[in-house]
């Protein structure tokens, strides 16, 4: 067993041919440090998770973190529920991954209810859940998939079920998105990677990480049958949205509605 994490340096040399980018025992080994330095925001989408969860879930339903990598959504989870509050399913295709997740959840979560299963969330039989997390996964589907993936999502949620989920995103404005895009390298830079490593990463993730337009996610889930979503978080180009299976979402606490 190992949970040694290292420095991400995957694309600091040159390279003469630049891979396409894949979830293999090298990224497994730096991923913490990887997405850390390069999603912007990553850190406060999980701590939300917990408070969302808190105000949507039904008490002891199923969360399922799709395309969870090391498991950090069920960290995220269990740091802030009580082990009766919810079963966590984990869910990725990367074997190294998923065998990550496993050690660390039982190392960090003894208590509570965690499984990671291996598998692509395109074909996976879903059982009913609560809350679906969608944390940076969609993003590396093709395209001509994602559609069939959220309309599956929207019938595994029960009522009052709710979708978190996070993306790399395009704005449809141009220049609008080149700015973005030269400010997400600006911090990059700024979180240590060299103008090589940020070059050759674009590379490696061309036509693998397809980028969406918010419109085009919000049409996607009203498509599917959501009742509403909204952008609730975003920073540079990443953002989170949340979809709510039915028009009257459980929010327990919430204050009346005013009259308008
Ligand atoms: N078809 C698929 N089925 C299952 N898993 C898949 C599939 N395609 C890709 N993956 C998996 O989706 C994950 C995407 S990373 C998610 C971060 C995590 N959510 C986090 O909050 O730390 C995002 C990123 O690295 O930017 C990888 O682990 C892939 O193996
Ligand atoms: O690094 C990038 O350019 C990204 O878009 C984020 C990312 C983070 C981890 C794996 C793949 C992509």
């Amino acid at each position: 067993m190992s949970d040694a994490s290292y420095r991400d340096a995957i694309f600091s040399t040159p390279l003469d041919r630049v891979a396409r980018f894949s979830f293999d025992e090298r990224v497994v080994a730096c991923f913490p440090d990887m997405i850390r330095r390069s999603v912007p925001g990553y850190g406060q989408i999980l701590g939300m998770l917990g408070l969302i969860a808190r105000r949507h879930l039904r008490h002891g339903a199923r969360v399922y973190d799709l395309g969870c990598s090391l498991g950090a959504g069920g960290l995220a989870l269990a740091g802030q529920l009580s082990p009766d509050a919810f079963r966590y399913t984990g869910v990725d295709l990367s074997p190294a991954m998923v065998a990550r997740a496993r050690e660390t959840l039982a190392a960090e979560c003894p208590d509570h209810a965690m499984e990671v299963i291996e598998g692509d969330i395109r074909t996976l039989d879903y059982a009913p859940a609560g809350m679906i997390v969608l944390n940076f996964t969609l993003q590396f589907l093709p395209p001509a998939d994602r559609e069939a993936v959220i309309a599956r999502l929207f019938e595994a949620l029960e009522p009052g079920g709710v979708l978190v989920l996070s993306e790399k995103v395009r704005a449809e404005d141009e220049q609008e998105n080149a700015w973005l895009v030269e400010r997400y390298h600006d911090f990059k830079r700024a979180n240590g990677y060299s103008d090589l490593e940020i070059s050759q990463k674009r590379t490696a993730l061309e036509n693998v990480l397809v980028p969406d337009t918010l419109a085009a996610h919000h049409a996607r889930l009203a498509g599917a049958g959501f009742a509403r979503s909204h952008t609730w978080f975003q920073f540079l180009n990443f953002a989170s949205l949340v979809a709510f299976k039915d028009p009257a979402f459980k929010d327990a606490d919430a204050p009346a509605p005013r009259e308008e």
